[in-house]
């Protein structure tokens, strides 16, 4: 599985070369497709800020609103955790959601988005302790993971080669679980065409 994704690491590097290449030589249609749009929007954004930030905001914001906010483990035998025994045939619930705004784990400040707590990597921010888990974990661990995050960075990559935006001033923040945690009365944004 590594080497798979080494490999696929690699070629898309590779491809990613390319398109620089090309953009540096002012070749004509550098950027007319997915890849030299995002390619585009990301060196935009580094411009801007200084730095690739979408992949941490897109963590920070799973850690605050992990859209699903639990999951559940069935005991089959008799378990020992730490100092605790846990009997067969019980359903053990896993917190996401507190786990993630845990203050002991995360700090006094664990309910506010903010990106400087991973200036010194996500080990460092979460005391090195199983604390960040959106996608689940274990050999059930979410297999559209790495999907999901891609999907996730392109859309915002697509959004903001475009449009800065805004809330408008009937956003309420609501989150609101059903099935999984959602805004309750959507995200109303505010577009200015770039
Ligand atoms: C932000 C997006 C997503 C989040 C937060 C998420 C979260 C999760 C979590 C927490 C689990 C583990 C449940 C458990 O252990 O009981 C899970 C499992 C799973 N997810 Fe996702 N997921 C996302 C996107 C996706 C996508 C895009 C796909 C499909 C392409 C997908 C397919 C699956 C499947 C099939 C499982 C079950 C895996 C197994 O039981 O072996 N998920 N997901």
């Amino acid at each position: 599985m590594k080497e798979i994704n080494n490999e696929v690491e690699a070629l898309v590097r590779e491809m990613i070369n390319e398109k620089e290449k090309a953009m540096k030589m002012g070749k004509a249609g550098w950027d007319d497709n997915l890849l030299g749009m995002l390619l585009k929007a990301n060196l935009k954004e580094i411009e801007e800020h200084g730095n690739d930030e979408a992949g941490i905001s897109i963590q920070e914001a799973l850690r605050l609103y992990p859209p699903s906010i639990m999951f559940m483990r069935l005991i089959y035998e008799e378990t020992k955790l730490a100092d605790m025994t846990l009997p067969a045939r019980i359903c053990v619930m896993v917190p996401t959601i507190f786990v993630h705004h845990d203050h002991e784990i995360w700090g006094e400040d664990a309910e506010e988005f903010k990106l400087e707590r991973y200036s010194g990597g996500v080990a460092k921010a979460t005391k090195k302790q199983l604390s960040f888990f959106p996608f689940g974990g274990d050999p059930r661990i979410c297999i559209g993971n790495n999907i999901a995050m891609m999907e996730a960075k392109m859309a915002i990559a697509l959004i903001l080669m475009n449009f800065s935006f805004e809330f408008s001033p009937s956003y309420t923040h609501a989150p609101s679980f059903i099935f999984t945690l959602r805004p309750q009365y959507g995200v109303h944004l505010v577009l200015h065409k770039i």
